[in-house]
């Protein structure tokens, strides 16, 4: 015997045999007991037909397939077949038990690398990057609010007025592009400061970098995943966002360069998030020529979402003249209590506009889940539901939105829904002690529109004064309405997973006279 193992030795027959062999049986069987697992919790959708035939009526309606699941298993985990494999929905009370679970357990890096696509995009996959903007945001931009709303003030005044023009009659205007524009040149004075804001070197890929991102990544949906790396050649938007990516890299080095001259010089320093990432950049070992890719990033998370935001919003008020009205006196008196300036209180005495902004995230949820994970490591929940490596999981957001034991009346859209929640002037149905949850910028297990847990949106407070501002610059200048003959607000173009605003819609403008 030992002259036979001897011999295989010498033959290189253990290398080149056995290790295999028993390499591909450890795998078969931990695929196996994967899928078993899995296997466990209820697929949505079966009856649909085979895993392609599932893979296309995700594309086509989700959003029926995620009403069907949460009907039948609101209060336990179950799986829909989406077009890269099965996503694991869990319920409220998991998705809470799971929020502080540390990355090694849970990964959203991992989860964007797979949602991105970055295997072909070359997006989303970065945790350096992604924790070091998180750090930025969250350490610097957030905390740096109360000294920057002036500057967000001062930029909105200017830019709202020359984005929408004068419109002396009324003027149609496409909401969601003259937004875009407004939000990049706003959110790019604080990023890069007043100066850089305003330059089309900026503004262009900060609204096109993402827009070639997004539509490279569902067209590559579009294949199967087994047909990507050929399917990535017939992509021009790839093409696109790595010119753009080139030519930001070549647009901010030197700005960056004298920046740091600066810095050696002792002098004075530029108060914004380019800055703010230049001074920090070393400790997480990221190069001067890796900011302008961070950067890039940043209008990923920050002016698509916004813009989204905002527009949803005004589709909304546009069909609800009384609303805008009552904003409009809202904002008014707020801003003669605060000597005309939207300083942080100002903004938070504006509950009226903060609950009109989160009942519009309520019912236009935007995309229709929430806290996207990979799973990094086996996990068993506290129900016994077991999370394999390698499983996505997710909260069926847009559901728990619209669910009548947790809004009332949850179709109607209630402008007045959260501030009276908030003031105990309607019955609270989620019984929350302090009723202060239920402001535009608080994450619950049951309101995740800005995620939840330890990777909620770091971005949000900014978000929510940026929007705050814009929205009572516009009320304040110009009145709304919808074209004659229009009397419904205009419906979202749902795909996939995605309920987005038309972007191609108008409504009309006109400056405001005489203070009503
Ligand atoms: C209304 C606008 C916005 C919406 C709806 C939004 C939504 C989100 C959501 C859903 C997540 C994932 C959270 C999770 O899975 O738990 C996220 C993450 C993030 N957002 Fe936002 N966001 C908005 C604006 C912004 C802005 C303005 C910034 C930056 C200034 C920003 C920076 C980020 C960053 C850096 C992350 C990653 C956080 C991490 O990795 O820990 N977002 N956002």
């Amino acid at each position: 015997m030992d002259r036979f193992a001897h011999l295989l030795i010498e033959r290189g027959l253990v290398q080149s045999f056995v290790v295999p062999l028993l390499a591909s049986i450890f795998i078969l069987y931990s695929l196996r007991l994967l899928r078993e697992s899995t296997n466990k919790i209820p697929l949505v959708g079966r009856e649909l037909g085979n895993t392609d035939k599932r893979r296309r009526a995700f594309i086509e309606n989700a959003r029926e397939i995620y009403k069907n699941g949460y009907r039948e298993f609101k209060n336990r985990a179950w799986r829909v077949t989406g077009t890269d494999g099965d996503r694991i929905i869990l319920p409220r009370h998991l998705i809470h038990e799971t929020r502080h679970m540390p990355d090694s357990h849970f990964n959203l890096t991992k989860a964007f690398e797979k949602v991105m696509v970055a295997k072909y995009t070359g997006i989303g996959g970065n945790q350096v990057h992604t924790d070091f903007l998180a750090h930025v945001v969250r350490g610097d931009l957030t905390r740096s609010l109360n000294r920057i709303n002036y500057r967000l003030n001062e930029a909105s005044a200017k830019t709202v007025l020359s984005e929408l023009g004068s419109c002396e009659e009324w003027t149609p205007v496409v909401v969601y592009q003259k937004l875009l524009r407004i939000v990049a040149i706003i959110s790019g004075n604080i990023f890069l400061g007043p100066d850089l804001c305003q330059s089309d070197d900026w503004i262009n890929p900060a609204i096109n970098y993402t827009v070639n991102v997004i539509g490279s990544m569902n067209k590559l949906k579009e294949w199967k995943p087994w047909l990507r790396p050929i399917g990535q050649h017939f992509i021009t938007e790839i093409r696109t966002f790595n010119e753009q990516k080139k030519k930001a890299r070549t647009w901010l080095a030197p700005v960056i360069a004298a920046r740091r001259q600066l810095m050696e010089d002792g002098e004075e320093l530029p108060d914004d998030v380019l800055q703010w990432m230049m001074n920090k950049g070393a400790d997480f070992n990221i190069s001067d020529d890796e900011l302008s890719l961070v950067q890039l990033n940043l209008s990923l998370a920050a002016i698509h979402t916004t813009t989204f935001t905002t527009t949803m919003i005004l589709y909304d008020l546009a069909v609800r003249p009384e609303l805008v009205q009552e904003l409009r006196d809202e904002i008014r008196t707020v801003l003669a209590a605060n000597n005309d300036i939207f300083t942080t209180r100002a903004l938070f005495q504006m509950k009226l506009l903060d609950s009109t902004m989160k009942e519009s995230q309520r019912i236009n949820p935007g995309n229709l889940v929430r806290f996207v994970r990979y799973v990094n490591q086996p996990v068993t929940l506290s129900d016994g539901t077991h999370l394999s490596p390698g499983s996505m999981i997710e909260a069926p957001y847009g559901e728990i939105a619209a669910d009548p034991e947790l809004y009332t009346n949850p179709e109607t859209f209630d402008a007045h829904r959260f501030v009276n929640l908030r003031n105990g002037l309607t019955t609270d149905p989620l019984l929350y002690k302090n009723k202060e949850q239920y402001q535009f910028v608080t994450t619950t297990k049951d309101f995740m529109h800005f995620g939840y847990g330890r990777h909620s949106c770091p971005g949000r407070f900014f978000a929510a004064n940026e929007i705050k501002i814009v929205l009572a610059r516009i009320l304040l200048g110009y009145d709304i309405k919808m074209p004659d003959g229009v009397m419904e607000r205009y419906p979202n173009i749902d795909v996939g997973l995605d309920s987005m605003p038309d972007s191609t819609k108008e409504i009309f403008l006109r400056r405001v006279k005489v203070a009503a």
